[in-house]
């Protein structure tokens, strides 16, 4: 099939969140899988500099009284088609926070409607949060293509409708007060990051305004697990770290926890537990919780702290504060590093996620394929992907806490704290979850029978995976 992934971000070339690693990770696997599948995404003023761009574009159209140029080139690293929607709204080296933002998404989606009528018709569109909402509700005219509609973050839902109606074409047959909704109700298929959390939006907690609407396509509405890139993020020969290792050579993971002890400042010591925290730094993701134990948790314990990410203000200054309380304890890095990222979840012994919601989360798989044991709320795709670390009959891969609760955090982290002291119990949780099969290919297969069942075709059955199993048995060489 024909297929054109539409999203505002790519990996590895424009990523800030998850979005980015689907959109740059899915296609790929599509493509093995006999789909003609390409990307459509817009023409960042920094893209020059991690890829190779034509100087001509292959294409002109019009949009919302704007003229604009799509470029075509190919997803570094793979051999995915790339298309680069030119704009200068889109110059700026920056993928969100301006105060266009609204306008130059919808101008966006409406270049890749263009895009389909005119240049490269796909039978699929598979849209990517609100950025792309108005697609399914454009193409809703041409009953040739068919779209699929992605929710990777509920909470963000884009431009009100007045808005749109002022800046661009909202068809009479229109629904939906903003392009979230609008997407919900007019793709063929809607589908959320994880089976959880597909059921979670159905519900007032975790619904944002819409589960009424949620419950009402529910029909359409499935959910599918992410994946993670296996072979970029492998621990056996990620050249990134000071040392790779696998579940066999897992003793000599201490040489990246020193490494990064002298790289962000900490005491150097290889048996001090050291918590790790990768994200964007966002209610979503449990910040207000971890503002509320975090000093408290250092004060009563002798553990370790990194944090890397950047987000609101608010939390970026509160955990820098905190992070000044215990020099050598805990280091705060408010900035967006690809690197230094797996430099954390191959040092530390423990990763913290303590989600409010989580469409799916990236960063606890990442950390279980880097051997970092994640400390979760058990919420969306967490509970999917982490499950309950359980002594007793060795099972589980995690900590994991159910209530939005401090107290619930702090006792948890605790019981993380007191079992790093059992060696062998805690080497034996690192391998089950570095031993978990994250890849693409269960995720791809599943969104091969959701385009197949869209044309009424039965699921294929099931085959072999080519993706080498996630099964680490030997340290390549780092070069
Ligand atoms: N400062 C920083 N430096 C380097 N790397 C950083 C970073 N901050 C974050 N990252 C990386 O960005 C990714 C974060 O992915 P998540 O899925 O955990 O969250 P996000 O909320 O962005 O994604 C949303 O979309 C995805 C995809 O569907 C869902 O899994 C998720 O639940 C949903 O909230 C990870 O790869 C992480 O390593």
């Amino acid at each position: 099939m024909r297929i054109l992934f539409v999203g505002a971000e790519a990996a590895p070339v424009a990523k800030v969140g998850g979005m980015g690693d689907v959109v740059g990770a899915l296609p790929k696997l599509l493509r093995q899988m006999g789909h003609d599948v390409r990307i459509f995404l817009p023409y960042y003023g920094f893209l020059p500099d991690k890829m190779q761009i034509p100087s001509e574009p292959i294409w002109k159209g019009y949009a919302m009284f704007q003229d604009f140029s799509v470029y075509e080139s190919v997803l570094p690293g793979t051999d995915v088609p790339l298309y680069l929607f030119g704009h200068s709204s889109f110059n700026p080296r920056r993928i969100y926070a301006g105060e266009d933002e609204d306008w130059r998404f919808t101008l966006f989606s409406n270049g890749a409607a263009e895009f389909c009528w005119n240049y490269w018709k796909p039978e699929i569109v598979h849209c990517h949060d609100w950025h792309t909402g108005m697609l399914p509700v454009w193409l809703n005219q041409s009953p040739d293509i068919t779209t699929v509609f992605t929710i990777h973050n509920l909470a963000y839902q884009g431009p009100w409708r007045w808005y749109l109606e002022k800046i661009t074409w909202c068809p009479w047959y229109m629904q939906g007060h903003n392009t979230m909704a609008a997407a919900v109700q007019f793709a063929n298929k809607v589908n959320t990051v994880s089976p959880t959390y597909a059921e979670q939006i159905k519900t007032p907690a975790y619904g944002e305004q819409i589960e009424g609407l949620l419950c009402f396509i529910s029909g359409k509405l499935s959910g599918i697990i992410n994946g993670i890139d296996t072979e970029i993020y492998n621990p056996a020969n990620d050249k990134y770290i000071a040392q790779t290792f696998t579940t066999e050579t897992l003793e000599q993971r201490k040489v990246n926890k020193i490494a990064l002890q002298q790289e962000v400042g900490l005491e150097v010591n290889s048996k001090a537990f050291l918590i790790g925290m990768v994200t964007r730094l966002v209610e979503q993701k449990g910040l207000d919780l971890v503002l509320q134990i975090l000093d408290r948790f250092m004060a009563y314990t002798d553990a370790q702290f990194v944090l890397l990410g950047t987000g609101d203000r608010y939390y970026e200054t509160q955990m820098w504060q905190i992070a000044s309380r215990y020099p050598g304890r805990m280091a705060t890095y408010l900035l967006y590093n690809d690197a230094l990222s797996r430099r954390i979840y191959a040092a530390t012994d423990a990763f913290l996620m303590p989600s409010r919601f989580e469409p799916c989360g990236i960063s606890q798989m990442m950390a279980l394929r880097y051997g970092s044991v994640p400390i979760v709320r058990r919420t969306g795709g967490l509970v999917d992907t982490v499950s309950h670390y359980d002594p007793e009959n060795e099972a589980g891969t995690g900590y994991c806490f159910d209530r939005y609760e401090p107290l619930d955090l702090f006792t948890c982290m605790i019981r993380a704290w007191e079992g790093f002291r059992f060696k062998p119990q805690w080497q034996e949780l690192q391998k089950r979850g570095m031993n978990e099969d994250f890849s693409w290919y269960r995720s791809a297969q599943q969104y091969d029978n959701l385009y197949r069942s869209m044309y009424g075709l039965p699921p294929r059955e099931e085959e072999p995976t080519s993706e080498p199993k996630l099964i680490l048995t030997e340290a390549n060489d780092k070069s």
